[in-house]
């Protein structure tokens, strides 16, 4: 892919764009969408962005997604889209990583590409293994409120990528929420299981939240209603509140009241064991998956 950036200012360091590098995307599924939009909105020009997917219908789906932006490049072929460029993602589900990485490590190496992965359990060994020992890698664990530009990503760098190549991952993934370094690779498997996964914790405690309320009687429509707005009404107060999570708590909890009684229960019931129980399960399916690989 030939750089676009040629008159913009260099790092003497790394002769690299100081922005704007040229970006290949590996796989145009949901969250490689969700990064490009997010790029794009942000001011990303869309012709220094190529996807890459063997189905043109993914293509064609991401194209109807951009539709209000200038189109980004496409291919169907993995290495021409890698060709040239300045980063590339790896998109693509775990259990296809080893053979998408074999085919284009050669133009990775000739590019000296930054390479970050958002995949789940893939380890930058393995990476490393495929791409060769020089590779500039960053694992990144994303989630899918990256769509609405909400998302929360952790990354993790190997020894080889630079000060300019941190900045590049800051900003592509900050185009579409918060970004967090984390100190160990370890580290990503415990976000994936926060944070990665945590999008369907929420949506399943909404589910439960709306059949116990059909059950004390509401009609589903408006316990569907009340149940997403109390997600949305809280998470706001999480964030943008004046106050930590047990103080917005009580805050809610009348000393013998309704939420009392609740809390109650739930404790009881064992929620917090609950809860860990469950994320050490996703966590060590991010090990399990990095194993399958090798
Ligand atoms: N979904 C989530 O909540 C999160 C996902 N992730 C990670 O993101 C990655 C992508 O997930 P997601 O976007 O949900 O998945 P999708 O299935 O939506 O996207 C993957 C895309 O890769 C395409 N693809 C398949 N084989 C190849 C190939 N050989 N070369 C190039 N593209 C290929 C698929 O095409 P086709 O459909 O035709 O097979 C599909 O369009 C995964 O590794 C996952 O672990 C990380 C954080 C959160
Ligand atoms: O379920 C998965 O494996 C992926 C990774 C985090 C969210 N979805």
């Amino acid at each position: 892919m030939p750089s676009t950036q040629s008159a913009q200012p260099l790092n003497t360091d790394t002769e690299r764009p100081l922005s704007e590098p040229s970006i290949a995307f590996i796989g145009a599924g949901n969250m490689a969408s969700s990064i490009i939009g997010g790029l794009v909105e942000s001011g990303h020009s869309p012709d220094a962005i190529c996807a890459a997917d063997p189905s043109p219908e993914s293509l064609e789906r991401l194209r109807r997604s951009l539709r209000r932006t200038a189109p980004v490049r496409t291919s169907t072929d993995n290495a021409t889209a890698v060709s040239g460029a300045d980063v590339v993602i790896l998109a693509v589900k775990p259990q296809v990583m080893s053979q998408v990485l074999e085919g284009i490590a050669g133009p990775v190496a000739e590019a000296g590409a930054l390479v970050i992965s958002i995949a789940a359990g893939i380890t930058i060994d393995s990476m490393r293994a495929r791409l060769g020992d020089s590779t500039a890698i960053v694992r990144c664990m994303p989630n899918t409120p990256a769509l609405l530009g909400c998302g929360a990503s952790a990354l993790f760098a190997n020894a080889r990528v630079d000060a300019a190549q941190r900045g590049h991952a800051e900003t592509i993934l900050g185009a579409v929420g918060i970004v967090e370094w984390v100190p160990t690779e370890a580290a990503l498997d415990a976000i994936t299981a926060l944070s990665g996964s945590g999008p369907a914790y929420f949506f399943l405690f909404m589910e439960a939240m709306i059949e116990a309320g059909c059950e004390l009687g509401l009609e589903r429509e408006t316990a569907t209603a009340m149940a997403r707005q109390t997600a949305l009404g809280a998470a706001r107060m999480a964030i943008e509140g004046d106050a930590d999570l047990v103080e917005l708590r009580r805050r809610v909890t009348s000393p013998g009241g309704t939420t009392q009684a609740a809390i109650e229960s739930f404790e009881s019931d064992g929620l917090r064991d609950t809860v860990k129980r469950a994320m050490q399960a996703a966590a060590n399916r991010a090990v399990e998956m990095a194993r399958d690989m090798g």
